[in-house]
């Protein structure tokens, strides 16, 4: 009886020919198999020949079983669907349980019958194998059961029993299915369950695939993890588990991330991101700067404070009253005042002055005065004449009115009780200086100007009347310095010729550097100090004076009343008298009232101005006073004009004249003798002198004993103040004790007063005019009026007597 196939059926026979089309062997498998395979005997010669016993050529026999239990398959779904016979209603639990199953997987079971179909048509059985099946049994071994299942069989039993063998089959696949697909049987089941279970592990297979491609998850995929996290626990534990490594993105800079690209992120991540793919910016935990060190927190801030602050706030110290710095130790003060010091530059900052300034090579240095030949002897004939005695005290220092300052006496231990509080000590300042040593010390190098030769500027700033370098040199007598004009000094020369300077051309410029110093004796630098390069200025920023310091004359050049800066070139008022036309030297000092020519100061202008106009006449017939004067002329021009001979005899001439007959007449020496020539050493030299000084308007100058004819030789310059003999002081004194009832006690018998008003009659011909200025400044300097009534009254007998002594 064929059985007609379901709808399932039909439909996995319309996929057959899809399959394998024009294959005879689906139609009669299709209409064989189950009447022969469906049997227990079958499925038991299916196991049996897997019997050891089975031969070799069991093998089509075997095919042949495979391909009828898949038809039984399609057979027995064909069962499941036909409604079960009566005699099998009352199924044991066993089975009903089957019949659930099948029911509950009834299209599972009906994909995986069509599937194995399909299998079965895999297996390209030859159309003649498929006929010799009858055979297959005559094939196989003749084994009781086989026999057995040869024997036929009723209808009804075969129809239960093919139930029964059915369910027992999906049973298993169902097991199988459901059990772990890698179970390993004992290796000597292994071929028979390879056999039993091929199909039904193909068809599990395909059923995976088949639930696979419907969107559920494989087995295959679950044993594969599990695979996989068996090998991941198989790992050494030392070694770090492979990552999911994002895709490799373009490397970006790494940089720190501030507070406002934190900020960005944050705001990047709080805002709702359409793309919820977007890879994943590793978090940056906000890195937190310190701002104020270990210290935060502890500075005072106007803010008030966040936390809450407690009832020890104070003592905790969280107040904004807060120090950054510890308190300095409280005798700092004291340290600082005693041993400070006042803040001094590097000098490279502070004499930004270009270095490598050259260097004279016929300059021979010499910080002190020598005494060079007659010199010597004669200052000390002199020596300790006018010592005075500083009155000053402690209130007011010796300041501008100090008496000794006045006379250009600086004070020492010897004159002055003060000590460190006296302000008029300037040498010993030099000294400390000098002895200090370095550059910025000594305060002034040589530099070379561009058309006067070498010159001298300031390393460092001065105040105003500051000492700056003392003016050094051999103290020679005139003898001594008129031998030295003839002989030494003949061809001296400034650097170049005059013709090049465009001042005179036939004659080159001749430069000495000798001064009129001080008893009638002369200062020559030529080996001296470096102030012997300071140049002329007809708008000097120093001065040249001549202190006395410890009895002996000394000088020195001090800054002006407006001070030196760094760098400024130094210059003072030569006060030259050019003595010829033949020495007049253009000046090049560049002031705006340049008189220009190395000249007497404005007051002789007019006297400039003639010998500009008639020079030879002029400078002839007449002596101008000046301070600085060319001796080289005097000494070149006496021979040459023969009888003109000059009344230029100053008091410095006449004093060594006098000094020279004193010596000669006890000892003959080879200064009073006649020079070479056969002639007396040249009587018209004219030192140069210190100028007068515009704080005290007085020259200072040495005795003179015949100061008379020295007037009556050389007209003073109206600038010119004498200093006042010892005996003007005196007599200046006694006036002043006299005309004062509490003046102040005299302390020693050589005292002076504030002022050197003036000279006494007999010496000083210094005219009325200057004497009257000089008075006036000493009685108002003086302190107290009886000692000013004094000095004034004596000053005025003073000059009354000088007016007499004139008329
Ligand atoms: C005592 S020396 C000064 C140093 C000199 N410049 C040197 O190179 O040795 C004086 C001479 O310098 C020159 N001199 C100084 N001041 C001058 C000025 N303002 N103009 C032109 N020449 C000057 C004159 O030749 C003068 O005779």
């Amino acid at each position: 009886m064929p059985v007609r196939p379901s709808s399932r059926s039909g439909a996995s026979a319309a996929i057959l020919p899809d399959a394998h089309t024009n294959d005879p062997i689906d139609d009669t498998m299709t209409l064989d198999v189950p009447e022969q395979l469906l049997t227990p005997e079958h499925s038991r010669s299916e196991t049996s020949s897997n019997n050891e016993n089975a031969l070799p050529d069991e093998k089509p026999a075997r095919r042949t079983s495979t391909r009828v239990k898949r038809v039984s398959l399609r057979a027995a779904e064909a069962l499941v669907n036909t409604p079960a016979p009566s005699d099998e209603s009352t199924p044991t639990p066993s089975e009903a349980y089957v019949d659930s199953l099948a029911k509950a997987k009834r299209s599972k079971s009906s994909l995986r019958h069509s599937i194995a179909v399909m299998e079965s048509s895999l297996w390209k059985v030859a159309p003649d194998e498929d006929d010799t099946m009858p055979d297959d049994t005559t094939m196989a071994p003749a084994t009781p059961i086989s026999s057995s299942s040869q024997e036929p069989q009723p209808d009804e039993g075969a129809s239960s029993l093919q139930q029964r063998t059915l369910r027992k089959r999906v049973e298993k696949v169902l097991a199988k299915e459901d059990g772990p697909i890698r179970t390993k049987a004992a290796p000597a089941k292994r071929d028979s369950m390879r056999r039993s279970s091929r199909l039904s592990v193909l068809a599990s297979d395909l059923v995976g695939r088949a639930s696979s491609v419907l969107g559920k998850r494989s087995r295959e995929m679950g044993g594969l993890g599990k695979d996989l996290g068996r090998r991941a626990s198989l790992r050494p534990r030392n070694a770090a588990p492979p990552k999911e490594e994002p895709a490799p993105e373009p490397s970006v800079k790494k940089r720190r991330v501030s507070e406002s690209d934190l900020s960005k992120l944050q705001s990047k991540e709080e805002s709702p991101s359409e793309e919820p793919a977007a890879p994943t910016v590793p978090r940056y935990k906000p890195k937190r700067w310190l701002s104020h060190g270990l210290y935060t927190g502890q500075e005072p801030s106007d803010s008030p404070p966040k936390q809450r602050r407690s009832k020890n706030s104070k003592k905790t110290g969280t107040g904004p009253m807060q120090r950054k710095v510890l308190p300095m130790p409280m005798f700092a003060g004291s340290r600082l005042l005693k041993t400070g010091r006042d803040f001094q530059l590097p000098f490279d900052v502070f004499s930004p002055l270009p270095p490598g300034q050259p260097k004279p090579d016929e300059w021979r240095k010499t910080n002190k005065n020598v005494f060079v030949g007659d010199a010597a002897s004669f200052w000390k004939v002199n020596k300790n004449l006018e010592l005075s005695k500083c009155m000053c005290d402690e209130d007011t220092g010796c300041d501008e009115n100090c008496q000794n300052r006045y006379m250009f006496y600086e004070c020492d231990n010897g004159n002055c009780a003060l000590g460190p509080e006296c302000g008029n000590r300037s040498f010993a300042e030099l000294k400390k200086r000098t002895k200090a040593g370095g550059k910025y010390n000594v305060g002034v190098e040589v530099i070379k100007t561009p058309d006067r030769g070498y010159g001298v500027r300031s390393n460092r700033s001065f105040e105003p009347n500051q000492i700056i370098v003392e003016y050094t040199g051999e103290i020679i007598t005139q003898f001594e310095c008129e031998r030295r004009m003839r002989n030494v000094y003949k061809n001296n020369e400034v650097g170049r010729p005059l013709s090049d300077r465009g001042l005179v051309t036939d004659a080159s410029l001749q430069c000495y550097y000798l001064m009129y110093f001080d008893q009638n004796m002369i200062i020559d630098a030529t080996r001296g100090s470096i102030a012997r390069f300071v140049n002329h200025s007809c708008e000097p920023n120093c001065r040249m004076e001549k202190w006395t310091v410890a009895g002996k004359p000394r000088m020195a050049l001090f800054a002006g009343d407006h001070g030196i800066m760094t760098g400024e070139e130094l210059s003072y008022d030569y006060n030259f008298d050019p003595y010829s036309n033949k020495n007049v030297q253009q000046c090049r000092c560049g002031a705006s009232n340049c008189r220009g020519i190395l000249g007497p100061r404005p007051k002789d202008k007019d006297r400039v101005k003639e010998l500009a106009v008639k020079p030879s006449k002029k400078a002839n017939a007449k002596k101008v006073a000046g301070t600085k004067r060319k001796i080289a002329d005097a000494v070149d021009s006496a021979p040459s004009r023969g009888g003109k001979r000059r009344k230029l005899l100053t008091g410095v001439k006449k004093a060594i004249n006098k000094t020279r007959r004193g010596k000669a007449a006890k000892e003959p020496t080879a200064a009073s003798k006649p020079t070479g020539r056969g002639r007396a050493p040249a009587k018209n030299v004219k030192l140069p002198k210190v100028k007068a000084t515009a704080r005290v308007k007085a020259t200072v100058r040495g005795p003179r004993k015949n100061a008379a004819a020295a007037a009556k030789a050389t007209p003073a310059s109206p600038t010119k103040l004498k200093r006042p003999s010892p005996e003007t002081k005196k007599k200046i004194i006694a006036a002043a004790s006299r005309g004062s009832k509490g003046g102040r006690p005299r302390k020693t018998e050589v005292t002076s007063p504030r002022k050197p008003a003036a000279k006494s009659p007999a010496k000083s011909p210094a005219n009325n005019k200057v004497t009257k200025t000089t008075t006036a400044k000493a009685s108002s300097s003086v302190k107290g009026k009886g000692w000013r009534k004094g000095v004034k009254s004596a000053a005025r007998s003073v000059v009354q007597s000088v007016k007499g002594a004139r008329k």
